[in-house]
């Protein structure tokens, strides 16, 4: 099945504890993190929404930037789940079926990755995820934009957890060709090893 229209959605919002500061604003390769991911997800996609709320540090700094759209959180706390819920009922809103979904702490994600859980999606599957060797990557798939008010109504009964939403609908897996398109930065450390190029 091909698909023409695909929203993209980046989570961006979030506390960072184990960075220590806003991930979406720190800098990889001479421009933040959330610029090099959304350069990435606006060559397949359209609209462009970021999930973040207004109270991070990235809202304040980058709202301005380029024409990516800000969708902000309906309740604070609601975690990358709330980020997604409110995010896809955007995505629906402007005509999009379909979202590509990823985090804006994942730098070396590629256009391969949007084809390749594009091309795992049918007709009756809700979502279709990256996963690798170790573990299934909830914050790299695509979610059908139908999905939205079931996963809000996830929110709001307290719940926090990608993996609920994984666990609520009908999701696909899919082993994707190349695993750096997964790599997560989520701790000084890891952006170090992402420097000194020794991602494996
Ligand atoms: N919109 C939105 N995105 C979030 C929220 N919490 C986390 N995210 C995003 O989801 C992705 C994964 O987040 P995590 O690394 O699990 O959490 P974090 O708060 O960023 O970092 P830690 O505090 O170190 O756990 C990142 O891209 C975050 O920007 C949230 O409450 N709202």
């Amino acid at each position: 099945m091909s698909y023409d229209t695909v929203a993209g959605i980046i989570l961006a919002g979030g506390r960072s504890r184990r960075m220590g500061q806003d991930k979406a604003g720190l800098e990889f390769e001479g421009v933040t993190m959330l610029t090099r991911v959304a350069g990435v997800v606006e060559q397949r996609c359209a609209p462009v929404l970021v999930a973040a709320p207004e109270t991070s540090q990235a809202y304040r700094e980058l709202s301005r930037e380029s024409d990516l759209r800000w969708v902000t959180d309906e309740k604070q706390g609601s975690g990358p789940l709330g980020g997604l819920a409110a995010a896809l009922a955007a995505a629906g809103a402007a005509g999009a079926d379909v979202a590509f979904v990823c985090a804006t702490d994942m730098p070396l994600i590629g256009t391969g990755l949007i084809e390749e859980l594009l091309a795992g999606l049918t007709e009756q599957a809700d979502a279709v995820i990256a996963r690798d060797a170790q573990r299934d990557h909830p914050m790299a798939g695509v979610y059908r934009t139908r999905v939205a008010e079931t996963l809000q109504a996830l929110v709001d009964g307290g719940e926090l957890r990608m993996t609920a939403a994984v666990e609520a609908l009908d999701t696909r897996r899919v082993s994707v060709t190349d695993e750096n398109w997964l790599t997560n930065v989520d701790a000084p450390e890891d952006l170090h090893r992402l420097r000194v190029g020794s991602v494996s």
